[in-house]
């Protein structure tokens, strides 16, 4: 495999993902469950103006729309955001706030909190407006369970300064989980996680095999559930995006790639499989 814990990135898609990938596109009844921030989106300076890569978009639709196919956004965004910075297919499910709200369709619940948790959640964010308004370049975005501190404009000794003080407030709260990403620091009073969104959509819709691609740590807990196993007749398939340790038993650097890899996928899955005027089959 081109994955392992700390493997070089790749370019492009190795021969062996791509073998993994026109196997996967065999499997009956298919899971496709995606990170969107690094992952079906380049990171940006502000978090209101990511949007997905336009061929990775394209082929994401086009696979929704495919017989046995479910596909998924699975974010820590709140599902306000992931809705209005990704504008999804509307047959695609959505996962939000690192698992903490989900939409399955029409009649799906939201989240609620209880008295205690709003109440520390209004703390929080008081707490870490404090922080951001000291430090330059921070900022403060607000979500239905958390609050996240966003350093990526600050001065790398400014983001950690700003860090570490939110740290110092927040990671004695009981009742508060902190998880760190790439240039955010988020405090949630719900404690959910991207491995269990997983586990829930693999047993609401009992795909025969999952690939979930991630580019950041609180995708570990997701590549954690998925059985890459030999003995599997379709082994699930983890796409890691970018370096760092992972689980993933895959790597592409970019979401550049993750767009080659749907469109691949797409094109092997399709029922016009073959047909050389197929757009998909130009690359
Ligand atoms: O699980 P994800 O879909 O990857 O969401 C993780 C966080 O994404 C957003 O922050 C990240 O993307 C921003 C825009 O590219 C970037 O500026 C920031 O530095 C990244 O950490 C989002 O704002 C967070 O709420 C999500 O938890």
């Amino acid at each position: 495999m081109s994955g392992g814990p700390e493997a070089r990135v790749p370019a492009g898609l190795t021969d062996e993902l791509r073998a993994a990938v026109e196997h996967l596109a065999e499997a009956p009844a298919l899971l496709i469950a995606l990170d969107f921030d690094g992952t079906l989106s380049p990171l940006v300076p502000h978090a209101a103006d990511a949007r997905p890569h336009p061929r990775a978009a394209r082929a994401l639709v086009s696979l929704a729309g495919l017989e046995g196919t479910t596909t998924a956004l699975v974010s820590g965004r709140s599902l306000e955001s992931l809705r209005h910075v990704a504008q999804p297919d509307p047959r695609t499910l959505l996962v939000g706030s690192h698992g903490a709200e989900v939409w399955l369709g029409e009649g799906s619940t939201s989240l609620t909190l209880d008295a205690t948790q709003r109440e520390l959640l209004d703390r929080v964010r008081q707490l870490l407006s404090e922080v951001a308004s000291q430090a330059p370049g921070c900022w403060v975005e607000d979500k239905p369970a958390a609050a996240v501190l966003h350093t990526r404009q600050a001065s790398e000794e400014d983001a950690l300064d700003a860090e570490a003080a939110a740290r110092h407030l927040l990671e004695h709260l009981s009742g508060v989980h902190l998880l760190a990403g790439k240039r955010v620091l988020e405090a949630t009073v719900v404690n959910a996680s991207k491995g269990e969104a997983l586990d829930f959509l693999r047993a609401a819709y009992g795909p025969v095999s999952v690939l979930y691609a991630g580019d950041d740590v609180t995708d570990e807990t997701a590549f954690l559930r998925l059985d890459s196993g030999a003995s599997a007749r379709f082994p699930d398939l983890g796409v890691k995006v970018g370096d760092g340790f992972t689980a993933a038993g895959f790597r592409v650097a970019s979401p550049e790639d993750v767009a080659d890899l749907l469109e691949l996928l797409f094109t092997c899955r399709s029922p016009g499989r073959g047909d050389k005027s197929h757009p998909y089959l130009q690359y």
